[in-house]
């Protein structure tokens, strides 16, 4: 959207998500989740990973036990246990996206505000970002998924309203500001949140990357 002359707002603020798209995570819980539905002879496939990702635990949780029906042998809470060791043995090796480091420092340099904006509870990313501290670092602020002004994870806006508030002079026009996201999920909760410049990137594995990004220049 634009003013009445039709031109679009300078984009003057930008935010990150993390899982997918700045720490190259998503793989774990892809390979967790196809260990754990191994055991009921079922596979995982990406219309329902799509579906997750973004999402806080318990959401995405829910989806898993009910799409792919074991639901009644599994429940989300005892799903979530399940996973949790497995997932808190992977996260501390995660890897940054290419084009990571480059992109937020380059923006970091040159005075733009960034920030974080996940689902992931603190729990996770203190031990997903524990190689990588010197990055993040150089966010302005970092909002998780549960963090008190919260209350619902992507699709919904909650955690890309909590960062625009939270940038210097907040709350910032949601049309002054760049999401760059991973998931289905978190591009529509940019959208709900009234941010139309959202960029969704593709998975790493059809040539995802912020390397393409490398040549922005923010204004
Ligand atoms: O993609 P993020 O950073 O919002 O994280 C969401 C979950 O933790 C993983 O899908
Ligand atoms: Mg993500």
């Amino acid at each position: 959207m634009g003013d009445v002359s039709g031109k679009r707002p300078t984009i003057t603020h930008v935010i990150f998500d993390m899982d997918g798209l700045l720490l190259d995570t998503e793989k774990f819980y892809t390979e967790v989740q196809e260990t754990i539905l191994a055991r009921f002879n079922k596979t995982f496939d990406w219309s329902l990973k799509a579906k997750m990702m973004g999402m806080k635990a318990i959401e995405a949780a829910r989806v898993f036990v009910e799409e792919t029906g074991i639901s009644d042998s599994l429940s989300a809470e005892d799903f979530l246990v399940e996973r949790e060791s497995m997932l808190q043995s992977l996260f501390p090796t995660s890897e940054l996206m290419p084009g990571a480091s480059r992109l937020i420092e380059h923006l970091h340099a040159k005075g733009v505000p960034i920030c974080l904006a996940t689902g992931s509870h603190r729990r996770h990313f203190e031990l997903k970002t524990q190689r990588h501290g010197e990055l993040f670092k150089l966010m302005h602020h970092i909002v998780l998924g549960d963090d008190p002004e919260v209350k619902k994870g992507k699709p919904a806006p909650d955690v890309f309203l909590a960062a625009a508030r939270r940038f210097e002079g907040g709350p910032i026009d949601s049309e002054k500001i760049l999401v760059f996201e991973d998931a289905p999920a978190g591009a529509r909760a940019a959208k709900n949140a009234g941010i139309s410049e959202a960029r969704q990137l593709p998975p790493r594995h059809s040539r995802s990357s912020l390397e393409f990004l490398n040549g922005f220049q923010p204004k």
